[in-house]
């Protein structure tokens, strides 16, 4: 592809006679812009084909919109709508006037008459062997359906909305948060879903090459009195945006946040069930968050609206932005950091700008770097040499760990609700704390959060694992998170689907994890997620800190021993109580055959048999009594069991409900209980 469209593009050397051609003086050396190489390797940025493409844009405006509200401690409101554009309406969005075919052998599904009639001759047939073997009971193969006529060149398109509340948008910033690939406000060292500054300005790039329809945003921050509007799209060789409309609108309502439209082409067909997966997951994750998603489309059995309701008001705490840690920069780092610092001196910039470096333990390691240094050399006069030195010493030194402070996981109070939410929505109603006595819910295996480091990164990994539940498959169901965010492609080379079916011995815990429905949910969160890849898919398997964690949390081993022994106690319950019925009918049966034996004088039985025998003949005993008898008898033996269980455990260990206490504001004459099966709501006078 040619670049830039300069006039200083290499000329054609002249077609001339001589024997010695020359070689072009002019270089063949050419520049790609950030934007150009995004819009050529799509694919690196989860943009494949058109299918994922509506995935990932949708993804893509997602998360935005969730970091955007996290951010200023919003609960967020998201709004999704994807609409189904046809044809028609899509011409006449682009000023295009439709055009039947004329010249029909001109197209790729173009069908001779003879090739049609043959078709529909085998079609017919197999729809008659398909009814023919209905009649006869016989399994009823699917064929698969003709496509008919619909060519490969029929593209479907989709104009996608986001809405949020958000913080918004500064007005003069948005151009470039959209138009200019790499630009965005998340490089610093936080927690973040956003991460590179290219996903909503990939959506842009894949409208322009499908559609060529601009983007347009309306944004809104708190306390502004105007809406931001802004249509536009980019200019793909030279990464700038290029603005149709830019302007400062009344503001109609006390809104603020952001709304962002794109058209694009997709294919809802093939990626329907990845999208509301990915929904569905990213509400279990987020249970404070409240998301509305609509499907709408010109054939109303096709619309799809769904409300995932918030199901807590505790939002886990904002990520604080954090220092750089010495074990992790590298040189240009550190360059970059000395330019940037307002600090003067050496031992100031050591202890400011970066974590774990005490001003004692600041001032030994500027010792150890040798008789030029000093801690009141000016840091931007260090010279490159000296830096090295700083550097190689960062590298060889001892440091403490950073602390996982600077992170928010999705905490257990979230995760636990997610969990059961996923598993079997309605689960909530009977899930009573003490485990679960639901038979289609045998038991959540509670969570773990172990905290570690990487590469100078803290990350934290949580993890909950279930066994049971109405909705799970056989095996293992695998559940990954990343900074919030779910994980839903390429599970086979992920480190947490690696470590649960290869490293963890779920036979030592009695589970087996090929035919019990088990449940794996990992979340890590961290100030960088080591993604492979910029489509932010899965985290690879070679980082062996975060593959440790991940093993230990999953094995949750003493719990999952507790819980299986909780769960088997519960259990035997249940299956004595089921054989009540059967055993009553089979011993009544036989007491009164005996008794009729004993009346009738075939047989003689004695003292205590006679006179039972006599109660059965008297209707003194009966099915029922026995019944109840029995019933008594395995709640005495259960109780019994559980003493003993619960005496051997101590009483510690007893299942324990978290409560979540609203602060007591001045205005509020109540206090807010949150528990996952309740709301306690406490009023005072
Ligand atoms: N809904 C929104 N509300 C507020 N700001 C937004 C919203 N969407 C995008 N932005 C701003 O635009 C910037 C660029 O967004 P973009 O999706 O391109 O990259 P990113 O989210 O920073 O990183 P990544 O590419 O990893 O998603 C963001 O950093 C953010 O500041």
């Amino acid at each position: 592809m040619e670049t830039g469209g300069s006039s200083e593009s290499p000329t054609e050397p002249k077609k001339g006679k001589s024997k010695t051609p020359r070689k072009p003086k002019e270089s063949v050396l050419k520049q790609k812009s950030p934007a150009e190489f995004f819009a050529e390797n799509k694919n690196i940025a989860g943009f494949d084909n058109p299918g994922k493409c509506l995935y990932t844009t949708v993804r893509e405006l997602v998360e935005n919109s969730l970091d955007s509200a996290e951010s200023i401690s919003e609960l967020p409101v998201v709004e999704v709508t994807i609409e189904e554009i046809g044809k028609n309406k899509f011409n006449s969005m682009i000023g295009l006037v439709d055009r039947d075919r004329v010249d029909e052998e001109l197209y790729d599904d173009y069908e001779t008459a003879k090739a049609r009639e043959k078709r529909l001759a085998r079609e017919a047939r197999a729809q008659e062997i398909q009814a023919k073997n209905a009649t006869l009971g016989k399994k009823v193969k699917e064929h698969p359906v003709s496509k008919g006529m619909r060519g490969r060149g029929e593209a479907s398109f989709y104009k996608v909305t986001c809405k949020d509340n958000g913080r918004g948008m500064p007005h003069d910033d948005i151009p470039d948060m959209f138009g200019r690939v790499l630009s965005g406000t998340k490089y610093g060292l936080k927690q973040t879903r956003g991460k590179f500054g290219l996903g909503a300005k990939m959506a842009l790039i894949w409208s322009k090459m499908s559609t060529g329809l601009p983007i347009e945003i309306s944004s809104s921050m708190k306390g502004q009195n105007y809406t931001s509007f802004c249509r536009l799209d980019i200019d793909i060789h030279r990464n700038i945006p290029h603005i149709h409309l830019h302007e400062k609108r009344d503001i109609k309502d006390r809104w603020h946040g952001a709304e962002i439209q794109v058209v694009i082409e997709g294919n809802w067909t093939t990626y329907r069930s990845k999208i509301m997966h990915y929904m569905r997951q990213m509400a279990v994750i987020t249970p404070y968050s409240q998301f509305l998603f609509r499907f709408v489309s010109d054939a109303p059995e096709k619309n799809v609206t769904i409300r995932f309701a918030r199901r807590t008001d505790v939002m886990p705490p904002v990520p604080v932005e954090t220092k750089h840690h010495p074990s992790s920069v590298d040189l240009l780092l550190i360059k970059r950091l000395i330019g940037e610092t307002s600090k003067q001196n050496l031992l100031q910039f050591l202890q400011h700008e970066f974590v774990n470096i005490p001003k004692s333990y600041a001032e030994r390691l500027i010792g150890e770097m040798g008789p030029e240094f000093s801690p009141k050399l000016a840091v931007k006069s260090l010279t490159s040499q000296q830096i090295v030195r700083i550097h190689q010493l960062f590298r060889q030194a001892k440091f403490d760990d950073p602390s996982g402070d600077c992170l928010s996981p999705a905490g257990e109070y979230n995760l636990r609700l997610g969990i059961i939410k996923e598993l079997h929505p309605d689960m909530v109603a009977t899930y009573s704390g003490r485990l679960c006595f639901n038979p289609s819910f045998l038991g959540l295996l509670l969570f773990v959060l172990f905290a570690q480091v990487f590469e100078g990164h803290p990350f934290i990994v949580e993890a909950g694992v279930s066994v049971g539940g109405k909705d799970v498959k056989q095996g293992l169901n695998i559940f990954r998170f990343a900074n919030r965010i779910p994980l839903l492609f390429e599970q086979g080379a992920d480190v947490v689907t690696r470590t649960a079916l290869k490293r963890i011995n779920w036979s030592s815990y009695k589970i087996n994890h090929t035919q019990d429905r088990i449940g794996v949910f990992v979340s890590i969160v961290s100030t960088k997620i080591p993604f492979k890849g910029t489509g932010k898919e899965y985290i690879g398997d070679d980082i062996s800190e975060i593959a440790t964690a991940v093993k230990c949390c999953i094995q949750l081993k003493s719990k999952i021993v507790k819980k299986m022994q909780a769960r088997e106690q519960q259990e035997r319950k249940r299956n004595l109580s089921k054989y009540i019925p059967d055993v009553t009918g089979a011993v009544y049966t036989v007491l009164r055959e005996m008794a009729e034996s004993h009346v009738s004088k075939k047989k003689r039985y004695e003292d205590n048999d006679a006179e039972i025998l006599r109660k059965v003949s008297a209707r003194l005993i009966t099915k029922e009594t026995l019944r109840e008898k029995l019933a008594q008898h395995v709640e005495q033996v259960d109780y019994e069991m559980a003493l003993e269980y619960a005496t051997q455990r101590g009483v510690s260990e007893e299942p324990r409900e978290a409560l979540y206490i609203q602060s007591l504001k001045a205005e509020n004459k109540f206090i807010d209980m949150h528990s996952p099966i309740f709301v306690f709501r406490l009023f005072h006078k």
